[in-house]
């Protein structure tokens, strides 16, 4: 059982703040990283991995410091990003070579039995550069596993999969939880996280905007106004309508073709518009929300 507890974390590359003092304490079972593309994620993974130093704070885990500590090292395993793989060598090679580089005991051993955790001992005497996508990931999972570390850090391990791959991951991602291990993985797809993490920690741009379980963050961007871009036959009397009930936080012209609208609760407005078009004799020819993408939901809990 691993606690990763991260303390006043920042980190920056020349200009550029990459991370911003950021406070996180991980315990074992599956936490999502979640953020917009850019927010500072793989940043974080690789200083928790102890690969990159901090520019200032400390990240430990159960107290010592993972940076340039052989001991932790051999505690933590990392699924990177990059697709790249040596694909000239076959699955079994290329999961033995880490086993090599982590002095693991019994080398083929440990080996088969990565692999087989995976459920890729069918393909392992293959060369990678014939695996799928989802094949690769698994591979990269039993290679950053081989040394049987507490815990692991997974860069996007979803990417490129397809549905059936992803439930797949999902699956063993979990048993891995069950294991007792410390699971953190990066996503920037919310439903990815939502469907497999027990704890979600919410970053954008360099900073720690949530934390919580699912239910927890997804209460603090429903509990927010949403947007509406509104098309009708008349627009300005429409807002003049609209900004009457309560609900409606405001209302702005928008490029002279279209309404924006800012009011609270969906399901009302949904009653609202075309109820108070009527009474005005205003024809709608589009209603649609417009802040429903991952990154004005964060942006929304980042200025909250
Ligand atoms: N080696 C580097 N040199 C300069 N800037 C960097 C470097 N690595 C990352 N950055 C910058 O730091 C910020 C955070 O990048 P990071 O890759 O950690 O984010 P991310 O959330 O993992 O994004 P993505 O999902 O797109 O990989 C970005 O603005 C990025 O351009």
């Amino acid at each position: 059982m691993s606690d990763l507890v991260l303390t006043d974390v920042s980190r920056w590359y020349g200009n550029v703040v990459a991370v911003n003092d950021v406070n996180m304490h991980i315990g074992p079972g599956i936490t999502g990283l979640l953020g917009p593309n850019g927010a500072g994620k793989s940043t974080l993974l690789s200083m928790m991995a102890g690969l990159l130093p901090p520019s200032s704070g400390t990240v430990t885990i159960d107290g010592q410091p993972t940076r340039g500590n052989i001991a932790i090292y051999q505690r933590i395993g990392l699924v990177p990003v990059q697709e790249s793989l040596y694909d000239f060598l076959t699955g079994t090679q290329f999961v033995r070579l880490n086993a090599d580089l982590q002095r693991v005991a019994e080398p083929d051993k440990a080996t088969r039995f990565a692999i087989d955790l995976v459920e890729m001992s069918d393909a392992a005497d293959r060369k990678i550069s014939t695996y799928s996508k989802g094949m690769k990931q698994r591979i990269k999972v039993a290679s950053a596993l081989v040394h049987n570390p507490e815990v692991l850090l997974l860069d996007e391990p979803f990417n490129g999969m397809d549905p059936i791959q992803r439930r797949h991951m999902m699956g063993l991602l979990t048993q891995f939880a069950e294991q007792g291990r410390t699971i953190v993985f990066s996503s920037h797809i919310l439903e990815e996280v939502e469907q497999v993490a027990r704890q979600v920690e919410v970053v954008v741009a360099g900073r720690h905007a949530a934390s919580g379980d699912f239910a927890a963050i997804r209460r603090l961007m429903t509990d927010r106004p949403n947007q509406y871009l509104v098309r009708s036959s008349d627009d300005r009397k429409l807002a003049t309508l609209l900004l009457a009930d309560p609900s409606v936080r405001g209302a702005r012209m928008r490029g002279g073709t279209a309404l924006e609208v800012e009011a609270d609760d969906f399901g009302a407005f949904a009653v609202l518009v075309p109820k108070v078009a009527r009474a005005g004799g205003i024809r709608i020819f589009e209603l649609t929300p417009t802040d429903e993408s991952l990154e004005s939901v964060f942006s929304y809990l980042v200025n909250s």
